[in-house]
This record gives structure tokens, C-alpha cells and sequence, in this order.
């Protein structure tokens, strides 16, 4: 039975701090309460627009995290300039809107291959090891192999938005993600998986025996605002064992 790890993603304590423009919450004592609390990573999203996470919050994270640094980032010079300079272990490269007001779907790897693979070679030659964040499907699965990048993380937002309308088309949805999950894997790549994911969803996505990692962020933070953060991060911790377990 592989062990399940948990990447939790501070995004969204940066967005309480950025609503009013204070010095609070400090989305890196949030990271370091939740790798104490059991998180094996910290994941954060240095969007172009800053609108949550900024440049000084990656700087001290990379400088204090007692774990594993997961940037996020769009495949742009300027960040992949920033990810070369601060070497975070990790960098995923996901697609970015200004006008989103979240990540809506995977980044287009099949028709960017060439670029990608030059993106992924200056991050591997930084010696950070690269995740593209991508749709359950297979051509995808194929150009993220054909890049280079050792890792792929499935993107599970169709998933968690279809669980508040179908459950049919939820069970649809778990069946793709589980079919991309045993295919990448097949091609030699880590699978990683996130996006939407909470307390009510989370074990049937965890018991994907293929799936390495978990990235959440959302929902841990939004129940943290009840029970504080690292109690957050040890239950949904719980609950991806526990899943992973019960197989
Ligand atoms: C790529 C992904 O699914 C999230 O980790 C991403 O960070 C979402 O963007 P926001 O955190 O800005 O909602
Ligand atoms: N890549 C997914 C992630 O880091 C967290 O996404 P969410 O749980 O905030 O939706």
C-alpha cells in the first residue's frame, strides 16, 4: 500500500491578509502550523496579479519551510525567472486567467510541447523538479510525458463542482480521473491531484492507488476559520490515511 501525501496550499489565507492590505494572517505561519500538523508539502500560487500570494511570502517560505516548497506558476519568463532564482523543490505550471476567479480547467500541454520542454529544461537545469497541471485525458497525459516533466498533477475541479449537481456525473468524473491516474503512471509519471477537493470528497479521490499527492488548499482553509488551522490540515490528513487504507 503507497502512502498518500498531503501538499497543503496557503493561497487562500494570503486572500483573508490581502483584503485589507494588513501585515495578517501570515500565510507562512499558516505553512509552518500545517507542516507541524502533518502536511508533507506547502503548495502557494505566485499569480501574475498577485492578487493573493506575493513574491516576499515564496522568498521566506523557501527560506523557513521544514518540508517541501510547490509553486505554483504560469509558464511565463518572468516566473519561471523568479522559480530559477529562489529553486523551490517543486514548481507546477498551471494556466492563468487575470479575469478567473479561480483555476478553471488544466493547462493546454498538447499545444505548447516545444515550449514546455524548454520551460522544463531551464527548471530541471535549476534543479527544480517540475509538475504540469493538467485535464484527465490522455493526450494531455502524452504531451506531459513528451516535455520532460516527471510529474503530472490531475486537475479534480470538474469533479468537486459536479458533486453539488450529479452525483452520476461526479462517479463519471472519478472514473476518468482513474483511468488518467493508472495511464500516467503506466508512462512512468508521479500523479498528483487537486483542485476543489474537501472533507466530503476527498477519500474517493484518495483511494486512487496511483496517486501519490493530494494539493488543498480551499477547503482546508475555509474550515480552519472554525477549528483553526492545524486541526484543518490533521483531519483532512485523517481522512486521505484513512482512505488510502481502506483501499
Ligand atoms: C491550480 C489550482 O488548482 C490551485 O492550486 C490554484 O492555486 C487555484 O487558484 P487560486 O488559489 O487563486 O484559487
Ligand atoms: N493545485 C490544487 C491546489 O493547490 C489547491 O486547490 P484548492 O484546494 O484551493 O481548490
Amino acid at each position: 500500500m503507497e502512502p498518500i501525501y498531503l501538499g497543503v496550499n496557503i493561497d487562500h489565507v494570503a486572500t483573508l491578509r490581502q483584503a485589507r492590505g494588513t501585515r495578517y494572517p501570515d500565510p507562512i505561519k499558516a505553512a509552518l502550523d500545517a507542516e507541524q500538523a502533518g502536511a508533507d508539502s506547502i503548495t502557494l500560487h505566485l499569480r501574475e496579479d498577485r492578487r493573493h500570494i506575493q513574491d516576499h511570502d515564496v522568498e521566506r517560505l523557501v527560506e523557513l519551510r521544514q518540508t517541501k516548497v510547490n509553486l505554483e506558476m504560469a509558464a511565463t519568463d518572468e516566473m519561471v525567472g523568479i522559480a530559477c532564482r529562489l529553486r523551490p523543490e517543486d514548481v507546477c505550471l498551471v494556466p492563468e486567467r487575470r479575469e478567473e476567479l479561480t483555476t478553471e480547467g488544466g493547462l493546454d500541454v498538447a499545444g505548447q510541447v516545444e515550449r514546455l520542454k524548454d520551460v522544463c529544461t531551464r527548471l530541471d537545469e535549476s534543479g527544480v523538479r517540475v509538475s504540469l497541471f493538467i485535464d484527465a485525458d490522455k493526450a494531455q497525459i502524452d504531451a506531459a510525458k513528451e516535455t520532460g516533466a516527471p510529474v503530472i498533477e490531475l486537475h479534480t475541479g470538474h469533479y468537486a463542482d459536479l458533486g453539488e449537481v450529479s452525483h452520476w456525473g461526479q462517479q463519471q468524473e472519478l472514473e476518468r480521473i482513474r483511468e488518467a491516474a493508472a495511464y500516467a503512471h503506466g508512462l512512468g509519471l508521479q500523479v498528483n491531484a487537486g483542485h476543489g477537493l474537501h472533507y466530503h470528497n476527498v477519500q474517493p479521490v484518495a483511494r486512487i492507488p496511483e496517486i501519490v499527492e493530494l494539493n488543498i488548499g480551499h477547503a482546508i482553509v475555509a474550515h480552519a476559520v472554525f477549528v483553526g488551522f492545524a486541526e484543518a490540515v490533521r483531519e483532512m490528513k485523517r481522512l486521505m490515511v484513512e482512505a488510502r487504507m481502506m483501499g
